[in-house]
Formats: structure tokens, C-alpha cells, sequence
């Protein structure tokens, strides 16, 4: 693998005295996507926390670009490069799609992401843009929260189950974004359920079971029986 963009190692982390989290290690590679799998409680959020500076972590625990950054608060590592699209979308209820979008690429780092071409991306929103955020479906407003995270102009973006509580239909249409987002340079882990869905998306896999790896591997390594079995803990 080329030098990874982002690294985790051996990184142990919970909250308060439970340890959600036990040595877990794994690498993005620059313009790759990593696929994170693992069921309900396995430490999938956590350890999204964990990189994003929300939850305890040594230093030496994550490295960009090959630099410690364990130690950097959240506004620190988006201004370096890596966001996180959340579970629940979170957007700002009072503003329109093109307020949220714009707003966001204010306080973003400039670069070949714009408000134009996320309309490009997802022209749903584009029809839309005067709305107010929060009137849109839900698909919809995933694809605002994408965007939000795009016209900050991430190197690295985490996204954290993107299609909780979507219609599969819906969820197609959001996935089909991730090639173009990761072919225009961004890489991403992908926290996602559908075992399926990952295994032809990402190029590289990492299961979580009880907050340890129990496999991590180029995804074309794995069938899906494995990647389920793996999934369940079996
Ligand atoms: N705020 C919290 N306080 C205490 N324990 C927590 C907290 N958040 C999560 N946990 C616990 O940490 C463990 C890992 O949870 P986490 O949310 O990371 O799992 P997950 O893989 O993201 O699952 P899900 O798919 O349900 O979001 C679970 O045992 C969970 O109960």
C-alpha cells in the first residue's frame, strides 16, 4: 500500500471506565475507500469519535499525512482535512440547502469542491435550494449533509452509516455519489451495515467485533460468508 493518508494504531479508548475500544489498528490509503463493518454497539461510531478528537486518545494513536494528531481537537483536524458526514445529518433547520451548503464553504478550506458542483452532484438539490433544509426527505437531506462535508474540501472524509432510515431506493442514489466523490481525490471510510453494499464499494475492509479488528484486508480477499461470519463474531 502507498504511504496511508490516515492511520490508526493501537488505539484503546470508551467512556469513562468502559473500554469500548482494544488496540484497534487499520490504514486508509490515499483515493481509497475503506469500508467499516460490524454490528449494532461493535465500536463503529467510537472509533469515528476516537479519530475525530471526541473521545480520549494518545498522540502517536492517529497519524495524517504521517503526523501525529491524537492530540488536535476536532476544528483543528477539519481544518486539516478530515470531516465526518454524521449519522442523522445534522443540519441547520432554519436555513435553506443552499444557506447550509454555503455556510459550510465558508468555513471550509477552498478548493475543487464548490456549492455548483455539489448541485452537479446531486441536482435534486439544485431544484431545491431555497428550501429549507430540514422540509427535504430524508435522502435529500443526507445528500445536503455529503455536501456540507464536500465544500469544506476534505482530504479524508468519514462518513457514519449514510443510509440509516433511508428507502433502498434512496440509498442507491446516495452511494452512487461515493465513486465521483473518491475519484475526485477524496478518500473515506464507510461505516455502513449491508455487507453487500461495502464489499463492491470499498476497496479495503475492516470488521469490528466487541471493539477488537477481527479482519482487515483488500475487500476482493474476503467472500461474504466470511465478511458475515466475521460480522457476527463467529
Ligand atoms: N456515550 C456512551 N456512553 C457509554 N457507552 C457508550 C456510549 N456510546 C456508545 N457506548 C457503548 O460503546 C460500545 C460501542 O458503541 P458504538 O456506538 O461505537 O457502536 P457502533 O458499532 O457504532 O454501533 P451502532 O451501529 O449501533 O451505532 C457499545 O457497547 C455502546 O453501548
Amino acid at each position: 500500500m502507498a504511504d496511508p493518508i490516515l492511520s490508526v494504531r493501537d488505539l484503546s479508548t470508551g467512556y469513562g471506565d468502559f473500554q469500548a475500544l482494544f488496540g484497534v489498528s487499520l490504514d486508509l490509503a490515499p483515493q481509497s475507500i475503506l469500508g467499516l463493518v460490524g454490528a449494532n454497539g461493535a465500536g463503529k461510531s467510537t472509533l469515528f469519535k476516537a479519530i475525530l478528537g471526541l473521545l480520549p486518545r494518545a498522540r502517536e494513536m492517529v497519524t495524517f499525512q504521517g503526523r501525529p494528531i491524537g492530540d488536535l481537537p476536532t476544528r483543528r483536524l477539519a481544518q486539516l482535512g478530515i470531516v465526518m458526514v454524521p449519522e442523522g445529518r445534522r443540519l441547520f433547520r432554519s436555513l435553506s440547502v443552499e444557506e447550509n451548503l454555503t455556510l459550510a464553504a465558508e468555513h471550509g478550506r477552498g478548493g475543487a469542491w464548490s456549492v455548483a458542483r455539489v448541485f452537479e452532484l446531486f441536482p435534486v438539490l439544485a431544484d431545491k435550494r431555497r428550501q429549507s433544509a430540514t422540509s427535504l426527505s430524508g435522502g435529500q437531506q443526507q445528500m445536503v449533509a455529503i455536501g456540507r462535508a464536500l465544500v469544506a474540501n476534505p482530504d479524508v472524509i468519514l462518513f457514519d452509516e449514510i443510509s440509516l432510515g433511508l428507502a433502498p431506493i434512496v440509498v442507491n442514489d446516495v452511494y452512487a455519489a461515493l465513486p465521483e466523490i473518491n475519484g475526485s481525490g477524496i478518500s473515506a471510510i464507510v461505516v455502513e451495515q449491508d455487507v453487500d453494499r461495502v464489499r463492491r464499494l470499498a476497496h479495503q475492509l475492516v470488521c469490528l467485533n466487541e471493539g477488537r479488528v477481527v479482519l482487515s484486508g483488500p475487500a476482493e480477499d474476503f467472500t461474504k460468508a466470511q465478511l458475515t461470519a466475521a460480522y457476527f463474531g463467529e
